[in-house]
């Protein structure tokens, strides 16, 4: 049976709107992240359901900018580097990160884009499963894959001598044998919404003695990730969607604490050396995650990231309230979906099963393009992705059930 569904259509007992809006109303007054939305720079009358692809900013941290900027980097410039905390930020940004995905500290650094780190990963991943048995020549990686993970693996198989297979990541677990060196998975499929089992498809890695290597871009920041629990070897992700870091934020890696001394780096720079300041002509791995550094961090950057990362401090903020909460969006906005817009105007391509679900809603429908730009026109902003898919981000900290009611009321007018 099929876990997705087809919304649409006014079925008889479907809610009618007036119902909706006391819903919305309710569901609002009922929510304990309400108030984190308050934080976020946001316009009242734009529903912007695009933080899983640029997530919102918060509003305290172009003040913590202008400091590092004009203090830390006008005043003290190369003081800084020490006196500022600069050279060790991506592992103290990294251990933040991973308090946020499951991770206990010293397993993450932060730097360089999701698609760099893509590559360490991956080729980390072969080198090490070919130290132990160099018969393992293959690389498994999701064949709904977002572009760059795909074509990443394409050249890190052929530099390592691995064939390269696309497996559709349900059947994963499967697929995987004696040969399988690494295979790479996205937690949460940028198209359709689809999450991924992330525990049985490391297991199964395992099992074979390959590495599982996780892209979190799409579920870091929205749901539990659980990475120390379920032992995944490698994941990498973007902090500018959920995590709010802002566009060009700097990406990360995980590295399982037990497999970072025997990490080979592919990308050996500098900043991962033993002794940077040594300038030594031959080079030596640092210790632990640092080796999966490369070179100079992105200063401005990583540190607007640590600033919004501050809105995870208060303690109503958790990764369970917000996985609670984007289910209810999610499941509430399709709920609109399926009373306003007309029957079999649109699919869901996301899965209806909350074990299967990421943060957003991805409607498949025909002139999707055209649709996009008119919902945008009107105020409701998400996106397009070929060939035919309407996406729609719920982003738990600052989306209301107002919104998701809005959007889909706003659909209906457009497409109905
Ligand atoms: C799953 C996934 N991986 C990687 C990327 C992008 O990587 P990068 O940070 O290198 O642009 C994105 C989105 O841009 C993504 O959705
Ligand atoms: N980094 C970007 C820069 C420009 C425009 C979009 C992006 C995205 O992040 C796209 C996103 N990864 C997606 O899931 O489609």
């Amino acid at each position: 049976m099929s876990d997705v569904t087809a919304p649409g259509g006014t079925a008889s007992g479907s809610p009618d709107s007036a119902e909706l809006v006391m819903r919305a109303e309710k569901l609002d007054g009922e929510d304990e992240l309400a108030a984190v939305r308050a934080r976020f720079a946001l316009d009242d009358d734009v529903v912007y359901l695009d933080g899983n692809s640029l997530g919102a900013l918060p509003h305290h941290v172009p003040t913590r900018i202008a400091d590092v900027i004009e203090r830390e980097w006008g005043r003290l410039r190369i003081r800084s580097w020490e006196e500022s905390g600069w050279w060790s930020a991506p592992e103290r940004i990294g251990d933040r990160v991973g308090a946020l995905v499951g991770a206990s500290p010293g397993q993450v650094v932060v730097g360089d884009s999701t698609s760099v780190n893509v590559f360490k990963a991956l080729v980390g991943a072969v080198r090490m499963a070919q130290a132990e048995d160099p018969r393992r020549i293959e690389v498994l990686v999701d064949a709904a894959t977002f572009p760059t993970d795909g074509y990443l693996a394409e050249s890190a198989a052929r530099m390592t001598g691995c064939a390269l297979h696309p497996v559709a990541a349900a059947d994963m677990p499967a697929e995987i044998d004696h040969r399988t060196a690494a295979v790479l998975v996205n937690h949460v499929d940028y198209r359709t919404g689809r999450l991924n089992d992330l525990a049985v498809t490391t297991r199964a890695a395992h099992h074979w003695g390959a590495h599982a290597v996780w892209d979190l871009c799409h579920s870091a920041g929205a749901l539990p990730v659980e990475l120390d629990r379920h032992r995944v070897d490698f994941a990498v992700g973007c902090t500018y969607k959920y995590l709010n870091g802002g566009p060009g934020a700097p990406a990360y890696l995980y590295i399982r604490s037990d497999l970072q001394e025997r990490f080979d780096s592919p990308l050996p720079g500098w900043n991962s050396h033993a002794e940077p300041f040594a300038m030594e002509p031959a080079y030596r791995p640092g210790e632990g995650i640092t080796k999966a550094r490369v070179g100079t961090p992105e200063i401005l950057s990583l540190l607007a990231l640590e600033a919004a990362l501050e809105v995870w401090d208060d303690p109503a903020v958790t990764i369970e309230r917000v996985r609670a909460k984007s289910l209810a969006l999610t499941d509430f906005f399709l709920e609109c979906v399926g009373a306003l817009v007309p029957e079999g105007v649109v699919e869901s391509a996301t899965p209806l099963d909350h074990g299967r679900r990421g943060s957003q809603v991805s409607l498949r429908c025909a002139g999707a393009a055209g649709v996009m730009e008119e919902l945008i026109a009107r105020g409701v902003v998400g996106d397009f992705r070929e060939p035919d898919v309407l996406r729609f981000g719920f982003t738990p900290l600052y989306t209301r059930f107002s919104d998701a009611l809005r959007a889909a009321r706003v659909l209906a007018e457009v497409i109905g």
